[in-house]
């Protein structure tokens, strides 16, 4: 950056000085409870999880028996299965749920949903279900288009010469496009416009728009502009090669239930994926009904069957699954079925509780025919060290220092109490220190704090203790 060196002329010559650029205050990050977890931590040479490893800690055997289906879902040979995540709270079955979407990367979907979600009184709860299923099946379409392609080298929109009373109005927009090999003009239509003005396109910006369609796509800027800034937020493409009118193939990821809505549209020309996919933002009008979905379904299995679409099986989490009763249960055994079904993973922490919907009580509360179709894989209590291990990574991501004292307190509490309490204890403390104007975190807020809140089994104890007292009120 050039520096104007303020001159002794007179003021009207002086330029404005320059002023010290004050840092920004440090921004607010949102810390969401497991992002301090990138992924399962996996050995690339022994396919075994290593001790640590993208913010996990231990729970080895799980994320292995985890990575293991993860490589399953990517063979595609996992579909229609399901997964069971049993074990005691706060050991990091939610995380480790997590950490396999990381893995699977961004074209298979993942759908998280807690059980208690299904139960709506205005969805039946089967319906919630088989919409989450739907969105856990991912479609790739590829597909071979002709398009105008190149870096925007003109845009100008073209009014009407006649003014119609209500203001002029654009006739076409005449747009020009360079590739590396040449460059074209092009006369558009001033409906394209509006989309061009949509996705902010500039001189600059790389950009195609399908010949049969008119449908416009940003691919980013230009990267011959890349060092215009010294900061920038935009994502920088090569000018593209060849001739601008070309042949392109275009792929685009959607779910099942990303087409159930765009068709439910009654203007949609159903069956057309390429016009279900330029609707995929248009808001709901008609309801979507099984047999719209078997529609569906039935040009989903044709464009399969012809090479242009690609069936991928997501993730489909549910937890708290003992919370699913035996209705919903019924429902998911004959969809899992289904040729087309994500794979289903579940998560539970309770033991042997009662079915929701029947009187007989199961493991997990999951009826033993569902639970016979499960893999089970069971996560393990974490021993002191790993609990110190995964305080550290938390205190980490929440950028929150403890004293030495302090953070051995804090290590005790969660070996003996519950990591839970002690993970929830961080942002107390880091308040309780700030109050008193330190920044490191001291023994006497981690005190202060355990005193304030209480755990689980000491709020338990306290609640039986006053309704052994009332008893024996009573009984006097
Ligand atoms: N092995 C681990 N490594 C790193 N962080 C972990 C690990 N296990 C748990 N955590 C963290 O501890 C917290 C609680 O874990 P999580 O919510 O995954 O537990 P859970 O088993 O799903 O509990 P619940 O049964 O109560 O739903 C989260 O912040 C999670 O990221």
């Amino acid at each position: 950056m050039e520096i104007d060196e303020p001159t002794n002329g007179t003021s009207s010559s002086r330029l404005a000085p320059i002023e010290e650029v004050k840092p920004t205050p440090k921004q607010i990050k949102r810390i969401a409870a497991h992002s301090h977890v990138k992924g399962l931590g996996i050995d690339p040479e022994t396919n075994e999880a290593l001790p640590e490893g993208a913010g996990f800690v231990g729970q080895i055997a799980a994320r292995t028996a985890a990575s293991i289906i993860v490589d399953m879902i990517r063979m595609k040979s996992m579909a229609g299965r399901a997964v069971l995540l049993a074990g005691p709270p706060a050991t990091g079955k939610t995380a480790i749920a997590l950490a396999m979407s990381h893995e699977l990367g961004d074209g298979v979907p993942f759908v998280p949903l807690v059980a208690s979600e299904v139960f709506s009184s205005e969805v039946k709860k089967t319906e919630v279900l088989m919409r989450s299923f739907r969105r856990a099946i991912g479609l790739r379409v590829k597909e071979t288009k002709d398009v105008y392609e190149g870096e925007v080298t003109e845009l100008t929109p073209v009014e009407t010469s006649e003014n119609s009373g209500l203001g002029k109005t654009i006739s076409h927009l005449l747009i020009g496009l360079k590739t590396a090999k040449g460059s074209k003009q092009l006369k558009l239509d001033p409906s394209i416009y509006d989309s061009i003005l949509k996705q902010r396109v500039e001189v600059g910006d790389v950009i195609y728009i399908e010949a049969n369609s008119g449908i416009v796509k940003r691919v980013g800027r230009c990267d011959v502009y890349a060092s215009e800034f010294d900061l920038e937020a935009d994502e920088f493409v090569p000018m593209p090669k060849g001739d601008v009118r070309k042949s392109k193939d275009i792929v685009q990821n959607v779910s099942l239930h990303d087409l159930d809505l765009a068709n439910s549209r009654p203007q949609g020309r159903q069956g057309d994926v390429t016009n279900i996919v330029s609707q995929l933002m248009a808001p709901k009008k008609t309801e979507v009904t099984d047999r719209l979905r078997s529609e569906i379904n039935k040009v989903v299995n044709e464009y399969i069957e012809s090479g242009v679409a690609e069936l991928m099986p997501g993730v489909l989490f549910i937890d708290e699954v003992h919370m699913l009763d035996v209705e919903c249960f019924t429902y998911l055994y004959r969809a899992l079925e289904s040729p087309m079904a994500p794979v289903v993973v579940f998560a539970t922490n309770r033991g042997t509780t009662t079915v929701r919907g029947l009187d007989d009580k199961a493991p997990h509360g999951i009826p033993p025919e569902m639970l016979d179709r499960l893999m089970i894989i069971p996560t393990m209590k974490y021993n002191e060290e790993d609990v110190r291990k995964i305080l550290a990574h938390r205190t980490e991501a929440e950028n929150v220092q403890f004293d030495e004292k302090a953070f051995d307190l804090l290590s005790r509490v969660g070996s003996e109490k519950s990591l839970r309490y002690a993970l929830q204890l961080i942002a107390p403390a880091r308040l309780c220190a700030q109050t008193c104007g330190r920044e490191i975190i001291d023994l006497v807020d981690v005190e202060r704090c355990t005193k304030l809140f209480m755990d689980r089994s000491e709020s338990l104890q306290k609640a039986e203790e006053a309704q052994k007292r009332l008893a024996e009120k009573n009984s006097k």
